[in-house]
């Protein structure tokens, strides 16, 4: 499912109306009849009262279009305008004379006292006052509307976007309506999901208003839905041997710093790996062998960190490997940074780079565009913010955005943790990830994920969509430990329930 910012959704309908002859009536008239159908589902209607709260743009078109819908479903509903309705396009000025014609009571709001008064007594409110065409900070007058809104305590419908949230970068300007509901007209937008806007939405639906989708397919920003994961998840048949399933190299973990390795390959494991080697030194091994029984464990060198000692030993291990797991827990010496170095601008297989790796490129300076293999790379806002230069704030307030710059530049996938995650490729695609909750910002959770997108990798053969799902089923047993057991569940319980993920994803298909 794609994701736009208000630009391009404005650019989107300008296409389907101009290249694809859909008048904008049309669209009109589907968006508020779909609101209410979708509203219809949800909510029930019978002997509830509304007002719908119409502004001068396109967006008061459609609450135009939905107030005529509820009336023919008999809800006692009033029109509330605000704004400069003198400036209202040929559209909306349509729909509103329909609704007029339907003896619909009209009542122009002034000010906040008055809105608060229409409110009174009214079950819903249908907040169809600014939808994608907010431009910059809203003014004061909008703003005291917005507080009313946001004071009343009956069940409140956003069309397409709460008023005041900006679609592109999910930012209050300064403040937005506090949806129950979003009723996103034809696609998501950015705003749906990326904080702080998601928290304002309440629950988001989409309606389908018809845009073709051969049209809408080519946006390269998408949302990585239970449905992708059911087409990507792969699949076995009966006549599969544990070579086939992917053998991952695992080259992790430190004197003190153990359990990074045995957490990325408990990830490896429980995402279903074919075989998994785990390569560490000598001090670390006495500690994991024998942890996971199905994990073969080598030494690679004396001592309690990689250096560049064990380099061809680990470069030869490597010809036997799918996919590559380098970095969880291996520390910062400089030493372990030159052996990071040498596997990645000698190795040409795919290598995932997660956590002091990340801190081996930025340090050492490697020159990502210049290494054989093909990496993925997992930093969060702190590794980006060191791999990039970029104040974490900055990083945040277009996380997808740079996602996929930095993936572009310098030819890699990244994935940006966090909330939302964000998959990028170097074509410039882009999955953000709407699985996974706060419980799993807790340590071990990224090495889990390492493991699991060396599978995935391994398995399947598109890396954005490889990567995308591993990110998902991560997200999917988060949520399901959150639901099952709440806050505190551990990166070992994460890496446990991805099998009952992948079941759930392999069933659908
Ligand atoms: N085009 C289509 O075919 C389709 C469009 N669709 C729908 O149209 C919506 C987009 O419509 P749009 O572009 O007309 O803008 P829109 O969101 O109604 O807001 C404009 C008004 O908001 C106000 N305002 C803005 N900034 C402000 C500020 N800082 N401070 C204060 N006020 C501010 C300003 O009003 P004013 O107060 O100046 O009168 C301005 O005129 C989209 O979200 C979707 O719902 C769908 O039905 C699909 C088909
Ligand atoms: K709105």
């Amino acid at each position: 499912m794609i994701l736009l910012t208000s630009r391009e959704a404005e650019e989107l309908d300008f296409k389907v109306m101009n290249k694809w002859k859909i008048k904008e009536e049309t669209l009109m008239e589907t968006a508020g009849s779909k609101a209410v159908q979708i509203i219809e589902r949800n909510i029930n209607l019978k002997n509830k009262s509304a007002a719908v709260l119409c502004g001068s743009g396109n967006n008061g078109g459609d609450g135009y279009v939905a107030a005529r819908y509820l009336k023919n479903l008999c809800v006692d509903v009033v029109i509330l305008e605000n704004g400069h309705m003198e400036k209202q396009g040929q559209t909306s000025k349509h729909y509103r004379q329909i609704a007029e014609e339907m003896n619909i009571p009209f009542v122009y709001i002034n000010n906040e006292k008055e809105l608060k008064e229409q409110l009174f007594n009214k079950d819903i409110l249908i907040d169809a006052l600014i939808g994608s065409g907010l431009k910059k900070t809203l003014n004061n007058e909008k703003i005291k509307l917005i507080e009313v809104i946001n004071e009343y305590k009956g069940t409140v419908i956003s069309l397409d976007i709460p008023s005041g949230l900006s679609g592109t970068d999910g930012q209050m300007k300064p403040v937005c309506v506090n949806a129950d509901y979003t009723i996103a007209m034809g696609t998501l937008k950015r705003g749906h999901v990326l904080y702080p806007g998601v928290e304002y939405c309440g629950k988001t639906i989409v309606a389908d208003i018809g845009y073709p989708y051969i049209e809408t397919e080519k946006y390269p920003v998408k949302i990585f839905t239970e449905t992708e994961a059911e087409k990507t998840v792969p699949k076995r048949n009966r006549i599969t041997h544990k070579g086939k399933n992917g053998h991952i190299g695992i080259y992790a973990g430190s004197y003190g710093m153990e359990g990074a390795s045995l957490l990325a390959a408990s990830g490896a494991l429980y995402a279903g790996a074919g075989k998994i080697s785990l390569n560490v030194t000598e001090k670390v091994s006495r500690s994991v062998k024998g942890k996971i029984k199905e994990v073969m464990v080598t030494a690679l060198e004396d001592g309690e960190y990689f250096t560049q000692k064990s380099i061809e030993a680990a470069l030869e291990k490597a010809m036997n490997y799918k996919t590559i797991v380098l970095g969880c827990g291996i520390g910062r010496n400089e030493e372990t940074q030159k052996f990071v170095k040498e596997i990645l601008t000698r190795y040409d297989g795919k290598i995932i780079a997660d956590a002091d790796a990340l801190y081996a490129i930025a340090d050492q300076h490697i020159n990502l565009s210049e290494c054989k293999a093909k990496l993925i790379l997992t930093p969060h806002v702190g590794e980006f913010s060191k791999l990039t230069g970029k104040d974490k704030k900055e990083i945040e307030r277009n996380r997808i955005d740079e996602a996929i710059r930095y993936a572009k530049e310098n030819k890699v996938t990244v994935v940006l943790k966090g909330f939302p995650t964000v998959t990028a490729d170097e074509n410039g695609n882009a999955f953000v990830n709407t699985t996974g909750n706060a419980g799993m910002a807790s340590g071990g959770s990224g090495d889990v994920l390492s493991g699991i997108i060396a599978v995935m990798n391994a398995q399947i053969e598109n890396t954005l969509y490889d990567t995308a799902l591993a990110v998902y089923m991560h997200g999917k047993s988060g949520d399901i430990l959150l639901k099952e057991k709440g806050i505190g569940y551990t990166a070992s319980e994460l890496a446990q329930t991805v099998p009952y993920v992948r079941k759930m994803s392999e069933n659908k298909k």
